[in-house]
């Protein structure tokens, strides 16, 4: 594939670390950050100190705090900021009015409320006023490990088979592959629904419960995944997949997780105020909680370890006391739903 022009809209450690597999991939780079300061300093120092320590960026990537400027002329754009922020970067995109060949959201999250997947967040904004190409990426992929070149694997999605195409072209490299999909309610609910799990692998881990514990949260979560995935139009394979499986592991076992740290800090008997305080970087798992619960109730799926980590975050039920309803529970199959 040739040069493109493509901009990515967040300046945070996942904005910044796609940037770089873009820029690496010989395209021309335009990042968007909200802050004057931190385009600044990104510009002039090559340099993202907050969300990516230690990294460089390449000669071909600027920023910019104009969105406008940022989305001009470009042959797609990448959106990467938390799911609170997806309307309101919809909204401007649609405000700098360009027509845009390819889309590609990388956030991983449900709305709270309306319940809505991050595309479905987009469409209801007017996105397809803009393109008609639009795809996830999603998969197992710190941003830390990305920035330094290091190994990693995706999966692109769109229910359109060309936007999933154009997204792995444009991505692919030597260090970073990308598989396609066209499940798209599954690979988005697979991002997001690991980060609740690893919210729960962190706080057995935080209570200093061991390996049995975490292997239990991991596998009997992504049976939750997939029981609610499925029942909202998700193939179930998917859930085995790179976004899946994949990504759970990944989240709920790497030193990089924001998810897990705010887990086992909750586990350590810290406030949910100040785990997030203390973060300074987006949690999703947090609000994707409250998301899971009502859309599982909505649903009527069982999603007991959901429910015990809503519990546990904002019922005030203390982790050992929610760890031993869910081994209280009646006694079942394995693989009954
Ligand atoms: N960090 C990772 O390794 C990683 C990997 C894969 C996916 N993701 C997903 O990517 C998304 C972004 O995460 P991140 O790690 O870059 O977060 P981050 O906390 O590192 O950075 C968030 C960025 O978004 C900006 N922002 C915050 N609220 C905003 C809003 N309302 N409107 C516009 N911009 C806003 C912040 O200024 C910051 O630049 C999340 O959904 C996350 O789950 C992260
Ligand atoms: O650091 P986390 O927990 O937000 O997870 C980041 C990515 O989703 C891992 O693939």
């Amino acid at each position: 594939m040739g040069a493109k022009k493509v901009a990515v809209l967040g300046a945070g450690s996942w904005g910044t670390a796609l940037a770089i597999v873009l820029a690496d991939n010989g395209h021309d780079v335009t990042i968007w950050a909200r802050r004057y300061s931190q385009a600044k300093e990104m510009n002039e120092h090559k340099t993202n100190e907050q969300y990516l320590s230690d990294v460089t960026l390449p000669e071909n990537i600027t920023v910019t705090t104009d969105v406008k400027e940022a989305v001009k002329e470009r042959d797609a754009v990448i959106i990467s900021v938390p799911t609170s922020g997806i309307r309101e970067m919809t909204r401007q995109l649609l405000e700098a009015n360009r027509k845009i060949p390819l889309v590609v959201h990388a956030t991983k999250g449900i709305e709270p409320d309306t319940l809505l997947r991050v595309s479905e967040m987009m469409e209801e904004e007017g996105i397809h006023k803009l393109s008609s190409n639009l795809a996830v990426l999603s998969g197992p992929s710190h941003a830390e490990e990305v920035a330094r070149r290091q190994p990693t694997t995706v999966t692109v999605s769109s229910q359109v088979m060309n936007a999933a195409k154009m997204s792995q072209d444009l991505f692919m490299n030597t260090q970073f592959r990308v598989y396609t999909s066209q499940d798209m309610v599954g690979v988005e609910l697979g991002g997001a629904l690991k980060n609740v799990m690893a919210l729960g692998v962190g706080l057995a881990e935080g209570l200093g419960y061991g390996d049995n514990a975490k292997a239990a949260i991991m596998t009997r979560g992504i049976a939750e995944m997939t029981r609610l995935g499925t029942k909202l139009g998700a193939d179930p394979l998917t859930f085995a997949g790179l976004s899946g499986l994949g990504d759970l592991i990944v989240t709920c076992t790497s030193k990089y997780s924001r998810n897990w740290r705010a887990g086992y800090r909750l586990g350590r008997g810290v406030s949910l105020d100040q785990v997030l305080e203390e973060m300074g970087m987006v949690v999703e798992g947090v609000k994707t909680t409250q998301a899971v619960s009502q859309l599982a109730k909505k649903e009527g799926v069982e999603v007991p370890i959901t429910t015990a980590i809503y519990d546990c975050l904002f019922n005030g039920q203390s982790p050992v006391r929610a760890g031993q309803l869910l081994m209280d529970r009646d006694p079942k199959k394995e693989t009954e739903h």
